[in-house]
């Protein structure tokens, strides 16, 4: 059992190092097993949960994988790939899972998916995945457990996503990158972490326009080679460690945080008084004035990330008036909310909606992160609050944040990682 222990009252100062993202590079593990021969160079990788399960399981297809984590470095050589089965104990430890189909698909004719995790939400369908494989000529036998794909070679068509989906957006693409003729997929997902896939995928031979438009088209082609790519900043760890600025009043650089990525956060979080200065690949961040209230709603890119909805819920609760939450993406994701209250906030949430009622002082006690985000939006309370706060399970934190108690401390916070036999 991992924990995490806060004590709060430190503003951070200081440099802070922004990891890899992590919703970049697991599809690019995912991308890698596409190559047939040859070895995959990923630089600037998270060491992350996720990329831990990640390796297991493309080891465990059968790939030859080295984690480097001093060097941040992924080596994957995918020629060995061997077994067409995600299994359960490790694919349903993290959504990235999923990535893994197309590859199967293309290299063994089959994928054979015993379960997909991820954060707890509320409702996480498939169903643009699976559609989309069927519409480019697969068989999806769709069992209670066991979902098994089946191919003989995909062909190109035209698929409309109902949403644009980010992993769903991600998978398509790979799943036509090697089938036959032209696929176009309308509606497509605008993320910064699917370009960065796609910069990837055309660098490996992949045929792939439109990329940022919603509507992507891909020339399928006979083979796909390894090559060295370096991961994207993650926006959202940059978008973490600028509101942990944010509600401790601090002033940190954030290196290699991109403010273009941040897009609208970046603009609510102005509103509420943070200032942000751009130098370079260094991102200045401070606040030194009263936090003001905020209405957020979650959107998919450009729009506020529901990412970092559980997050700026946790800086609403020290501005000073009250701030409305409306989250678009997933139908459970406030359950933040009432562990929040228990340091004292006020949050009422009805539906998809939240009013939080500050400023309210936060004070340190044992709370539950009930997925990743709400895990980091803990130990940003814990930054504010007076006392300890200790935030259980810390894995779920572990699940996308690298290294995260040392960058603490280095800014000066006070923020232990513990494990524990319970
Ligand atoms: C590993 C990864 O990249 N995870 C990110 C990805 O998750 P993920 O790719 O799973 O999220 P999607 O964009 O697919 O899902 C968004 C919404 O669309 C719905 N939907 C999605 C696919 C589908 O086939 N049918 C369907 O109805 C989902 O139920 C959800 O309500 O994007 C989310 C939304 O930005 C982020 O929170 C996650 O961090
Ligand atoms: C929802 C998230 O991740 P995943 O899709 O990997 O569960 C997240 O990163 O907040």
């Amino acid at each position: 059992m991992v924990r995490y222990r806060v004590r709060g009252g430190n503003p951070l100062r200081g440099t802070a190092f922004i990891q890899g993202a992590k919703n970049a590079v697991l599809p690019m593990i995912g991308a890698a097993l596409l190559a047939a021969r040859g070895r995959t160079v990923l630089r600037n990788v998270p060491i992350i949960e996720d990329v831990r399960r990640a390796v297991e399981l493309a080891q465990t297809v059968g790939a030859t994988v080295e984690l480097h984590e001093a060097e941040r470095t992924l080596v994957i050589d995918a020629s060995t790939l061997s077994s067409p089965v995600l299994p359960a104990e490790i694919a349903r430890r993290f959504r990235g899972s999923v990535l893994f189909v197309p590859a199967l698909l293309h290299r063994l004719g089959e994928a054979i998916i015993e379960g997909v995790g991820g954060c707890n939400l509320g409702s996480r369908n498939l169903d643009f995945h699976y559609l989309g494989y069927k519409r480019l000529g697969a068989i999806v036998d769709e069992g209670d457990s066991v979902i098994h794909v089946k191919s003989a070679g995909l062909t190109g068509a035209t698929l409309y996503l109902d949403t644009p989906s980010h992993t769903g957006t991600e998978n398509l693409i790979m799943a036509a990158a090697l089938g036959r003729g032209t696929t176009v997929i309308e509606n497509a997902a605008l993320e910064p972490e699917v370009l960065d896939v796609i910069e990837m995928l055309t660098r490996m031979g992949a045929k792939i326009s439109g990329g940022g438009t919603g509507f992507i088209t891909v020339e399928g082609v006979e083979e796909l080679q390894a090559v060295e790519h370096t991961v994207m900043p993650d926006r959202l760890d940059a978008g973490v460690f600028a509101m942990a600025a944010a509600v401790t009043g601090g002033e940190v650089n954030l290196v290699g945080a991109d403010l273009d990525h941040l897009g609208v956060v970046r603009y609510k979080l102005e509103q509420m008084g943070v200032e942000f200065a751009d130098h370079g690949a260094v991102l200045h961040v401070r606040r030194d004035r009263p936090l003001r209230p905020i209405n957020v709603i979650t959107d998919t890119y450009p729009g506020f990330a529901t990412d970092l909805q559980s997050p700026i819920m946790t800086v609403a609760c020290l501005a000073d008036g009250a701030s409305y939450i409306h989250e678009r993406i997933f139908d459970g994701r406030f359950a933040l909310a009432s562990e929040l209250n228990k340091m004292g906030a006020d949050i009422e949430v009805k539906e998809n909606s939240a009013v939080v009622r500050g400023a309210t002082p936060l004070t340190g006690t044992e709370v539950t992160a009930h997925d990743l985000r709400s895990g980091i939006a803990l130990v940003l309370a814990g930054l504010a609050a007076e006392g300890e706060t200790v935030i259980g399970s810390g894995y779920l934190i572990d699940r996308g944040h690298s290294y995260l108690a040392e960058r603490m401390q280095a800014l000066g916070a006070d923020v232990r990682r513990e494990i524990s036999a319970s």
